[in-house]
């Protein structure tokens, strides 16, 4: 299913955050939202989880807008990985994950076999099936972050949005987590901080930049010197890696003022 943002604005408080972002993010293909704190990024995808409503402009899934569909078809179109977590602190790992099939279910009810498999399926896949019986208050960041995206993978989405979610993982698991959602038959909008990661998973990259698009393209069109420079405020070298030809970035720590003169 493909996903566009269509020049879309989004405010907060009154004061204009993202700017007439236009964005596609085609049928199946994994696209990065990058660029720096506070460029927009979260509020962005807020309005593609409808946890934000535009102030102009559109999300549209094959066309349709999303936000003129009913709550619940929304709901099973696009799913959401977010930095919220507070919400399931009395559940256990399991309830979280079958909360998944909630919008599959309009008047509540029992899962189905086939759903309790699916939802075994989802906490294998992401390595929770040894805390099922746990609750969310005795879990660890990255526990708690790999519980949430079974949950959103047993909802079956045609889109997949995440915020950060490589946030709280140690490295096998941020791998595990990435290359899982590459091969995941699902369109995906991922807010990313690491660029090498970016560039390992991304088909194609989008970067914000005081809440406008600044750059958007393969990896290897937009990951530049330049572009660091310009909109991170950060010298990189840029090398292919040895395995995949994809960029890879290689910094040093900045001689002086590191916070200061940070583009937005
Ligand atoms: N209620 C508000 N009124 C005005 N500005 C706000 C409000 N809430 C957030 N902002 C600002 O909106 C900007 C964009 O925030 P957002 O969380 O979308 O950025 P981000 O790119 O996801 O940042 P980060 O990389 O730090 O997570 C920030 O500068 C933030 O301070």
């Amino acid at each position: 299913m493909d996903l566009r943002l269509d020049g879309l604005n989004v405010a907060l408080d009154g004061v204009r955050i993202v700017h007439d972002l236009t964005l596609d993010v085609p049928s199946g293909s994994v696209v990065g939202l990058l660029g720096p704190n506070g460029s927009g990024k979260t509020t962005a995808l807020r309005a593609v989880y409808r946890a934000l409503s535009p102030e102009s402009g559109a999300i549209l899934v094959d066309g349709a807008d999303l936000w003129a569909m009913h709550r619940r078809d929304a709901a099973r179109t696009v799913a959401a990985l977010t930095q919220q977590h507070h919400t399931y602190l009395d559940f256990t790992v399991a309830e979280i994950v079958a909360m998944g099939r909630h919008p599959h279910h309009p008047r509540g009810g029992r899962l189905s076999p086939d759903e309790l498999a699916l939802c075994r399926d989802a906490m294998a896949r992401v390595d929770v099936a040894h805390l099922a019986d746990r609750g969310a208050l005795t879990l660890s960041g990255g526990e708690m972050q790999r519980v949430l995206l079974a949950r959103a993978l047993v909802q079956e989405p045609r889109i997949l949005v995440l915020d950060e979610p490589t946030n709280h993982l140690d490295l096998r698991h941020q791998l595990g987590l990435l290359s899982l959602i590459a091969a995941a038959d699902v369109t995906v909008l991922v807010v990313l901080h690491d660029l090498n990661l970016a560039a390992a998973v991304c088909d194609r990259i989008a970067v914000l930049q005081g809440g406008a698009l600044a750059a958007v393209g393969t990896p290897h069109e937009v990951l530049t010197a330049e572009l660091l420079r310009e909109v991170f405020g950060v010298d990189a070298e840029i090398v292919p890696h040895p395995h995949t030809g994809r960029p890879q970035v290689l910094l040093g720590l900045p001689t002086s003022s590191p916070m200061e003169g940070i583009p937005k």
